[in-house]
């Protein structure tokens, strides 16, 4: 790393110890000066050497002249200086001064910054340097918020939405409580909104919100909140440049403003697979340093009308009669999907139709793949590329020809499923922690098409409980895979333009087919599509893959330090 030159370099206490504390463009370090050599400096800037750089997730090292620390500029969340007389805060909270720094070091701030825990979450730590000198106390304030005012990236007015009935509807309470005094800390001034009603949160963003306030948008629910959210701003962009979104071929526009999530859903699978655990103070911390992560996001039409976006899991068939099921048991919380996952397993329908798609061949990485898409990926970076200077991949397609007489790479599966899944990232969760499709990436402009052939419940419960385990889910004879840039589905019994009701006529269909195979599993004509969370109205479905429309406030997972490869800076 480039050495950077020092901001301020001080010997300060801390806890009682002395520390030579010192600040750069990148770094704020301190170090215990050693004990033989430890004196009091009278506050004046002693230069002293830094001789290495801290490894990104090493922040603390025991060293022959004591313990280091380091915290990177861009994770401090806040300074502020201690009223030292009163024995408070300035945010109010009452602190005990230790004894030897109100006698010798009456002058104190306070440095709030992100701290690594367990699992990929992370906490906002404090530490409190006490100064001789009120103006030395003074200038460290200042530098360090003049180099926290040129981070550009973090925002500074948001605009929040809460859904009181996600999840286990402790939505409200998780804001109050965890994710707004870590906003009042970072001075982020927030408009919060209370929704009253499903789609408040999408219809306010397209078309009353003053979105020019803000410099992005949180809500505070589940997937499904999260898809409002995309809604709303998708389509607002849209909009607001003129492109029709019923037109499957047409490029849509990236948003400009971040969307936040602090979870507080069901399967908060969003935000587990964007940040790699669904912890609300994780996610308000991400949100406050101003992370970035751009997504991927499906459009779904049928017949040339648009139905819906897309970030996560579209599935038919299994995911899909699950969805269904579960919405009559929202009063379960998140374990209706426990029950009604258990109750779809044991109907184990299958569902015939045709699949077409375009396979992604141009590109880095295969669903098979061992690497996993981690922040900063490069096969995001590099795909992303490739998908941004190209136009999209158009094929000209006549539905007045079949399927597999297609041209332009398209390829066409005809069968009987248990599932059909497309999954734009890998959809990991708490029920899956390596997720649908363990290799697939957040930004790489495509989709993992995931077909589960018909077979027995015995290999379909194998294949289940793989996504759970080290053991590779797609490595089964019927199963299948591809990574994909546009696909289609029609079920076979699919009655051309007209298409459908499916909750009336899938019924009459089903009883229909049963008569006429009387020796067969009763599997209903038509299963429904599960989009992110939402049943569709349509069987019949064309999808397309819009190469990082969205940007979230996270940075992907990020690799787990492994301590012991790590060179020790403070060994000889
Ligand atoms: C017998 C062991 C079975 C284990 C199977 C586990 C596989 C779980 C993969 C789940 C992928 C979830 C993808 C995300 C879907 C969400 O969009 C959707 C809505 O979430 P929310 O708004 O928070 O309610 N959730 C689901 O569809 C739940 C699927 C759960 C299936 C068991
Ligand atoms: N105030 C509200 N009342 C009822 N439903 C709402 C409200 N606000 C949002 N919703 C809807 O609740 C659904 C589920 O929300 P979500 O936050 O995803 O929770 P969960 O993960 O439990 O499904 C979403 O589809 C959203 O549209
Ligand atoms: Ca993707």
């Amino acid at each position: 790393m480039e050495k950077q030159p020092r901001l301020l370099a001080s010997q300060l206490l801390l806890k009682n110890s002395l520390f030579e504390v010192s600040l750069n463009r990148v770094l704020l370090t301190w170090k215990e000066v050693a004990t033989k050599k430890k004196r009091v400096s009278g506050g004046m800037h002693h230069p002293f050497k830094v001789g290495f750089c801290f490894p990104k997730f090493l922040r603390r090292d025991k060293g022959e002249s004591g313990t280091s620390h380091g915290v990177s500029v861009s994770e401090i969340l806040a300074v502020r200086e201690l009223d030292v007389d009163s024995g408070t805060k300035d945010d109010g909270r009452w602190q005990k001064m230790p004894q030897k720094s109100t006698e010798a070091y009456p002058y104190a701030f306070t440095v709030s910054y992100v701290e690594r825990a367990w699992q990929h979450r992370w906490r906002c730590s404090d530490v409190t340097f006490h100064c001789l000198e009120g103006a030395l106390c003074q200038q460290w304030v200042q530098t360090i918020r003049e180099q926290l005012t040129a981070l550009t990236s973090r925002p500074k007015h948001l605009l929040v939405y809460i859904n009181p009935y996600g999840g286990k509807q402790q939505g409200e309470r998780i804001y109050e409580q965890k994710v707004a005094p870590l906003f009042t800390l970072a001075s982020i001034s927030t408009h919060v909104i209370v929704t009253e009603h499903a789609n408040h949160a999408r219809d306010h963003l397209r078309t009353e919100a003053e979105l020019k306030k803000y410099d992005g948008v949180v809500c505070v629910g589940g997937d499904g909140m999260f898809s409002e959210m995309v809604h709303g701003l998708v389509s607002r962009t849209q909009r607001d440049n003129g492109v029709d979104q019923n037109s499957p071929e047409e490029k849509l526009v990236p948003c400009t403003l971040r969307i936040g999530i602090i979870p507080a859903g069901s399967t908060d699978c969003i935000c587990y697979a964007t940040v790699g655990i669904n912890d609300p103070v994780t996610s308000a911390l991400h949100i406050i340093v101003g992370d970035a992560q751009a997504m991927d996001v499906c459009s779904v039409h049928h017949n040339n009308t648009f139905l819906r976006y897309s970030v996560s899991l579209l599935g038919y068939g299994f995911y899909g009669d699950v969805l269904a099921d579960s919405e009559r048991k929202r009063w379960m919380g998140p374990a209706r999907y426990d029950f009604s996952g258990f109750k779809t397993f044991l109907t184990h329908h299958y569902y015939e139709g045709t699949v077409s798609f375009l396979p992604a061949t141009d590109i880095l990485g295969t669903p098979r793949d061992k690497t996993r898409c981690r922040a900063g990926c490069f096969i995001c970076q590099h795909n992303g590329q490739l998908y941004s200077e190209d136009a999209p991949e158009i094929c000209e397609t006549d539905p007045d020809v079949p399927d597999s007489e297609y041209k332009g790479g398209w390829r066409v599966i005809r069968g009987k499923f248990l599932a059909i899944n497309a999954a734009s990232m890998s959809c990991a969760c708490p029920r899956s922690p390596k997720g649908l499709s363990p290799a697939a990436h957040l930004a790489d402009g495509t989709t993992d098409l995931i077909l589960v052939r018909k077979c027995s419940r015995f290999n379909f419960l194998r294949h289940l409980l793989r996504h759970t385990s080290k053991y590779d889910q797609f490595d089964m004879t019927f199963v299948e895979v591809h990574r994909v840039r546009r696909f289609r589905f029609t079920p076979r019994y699919c009655q051309s333009d007209s298409e459908l009701d499916l909750r009336e006529n899938g019924k009459k269909l089903f009883s229909q087919i049963c008569r006429d195979h009387p020796a067969c599993s009763c599997s209903p004509a038509y299963s429904s599509w599960n989009c992110d969370g939402e049943i569709l109205p349509h069987a019949a479905i064309e999808v397309g893959v819009h190469c990082q429309l969205i940007k979230l406030f996270a940075r992907g997972i990020e690799e787990q330090p492994v301590f012991e490869d790590l060179p020790n800076p403070c060994a000889v």
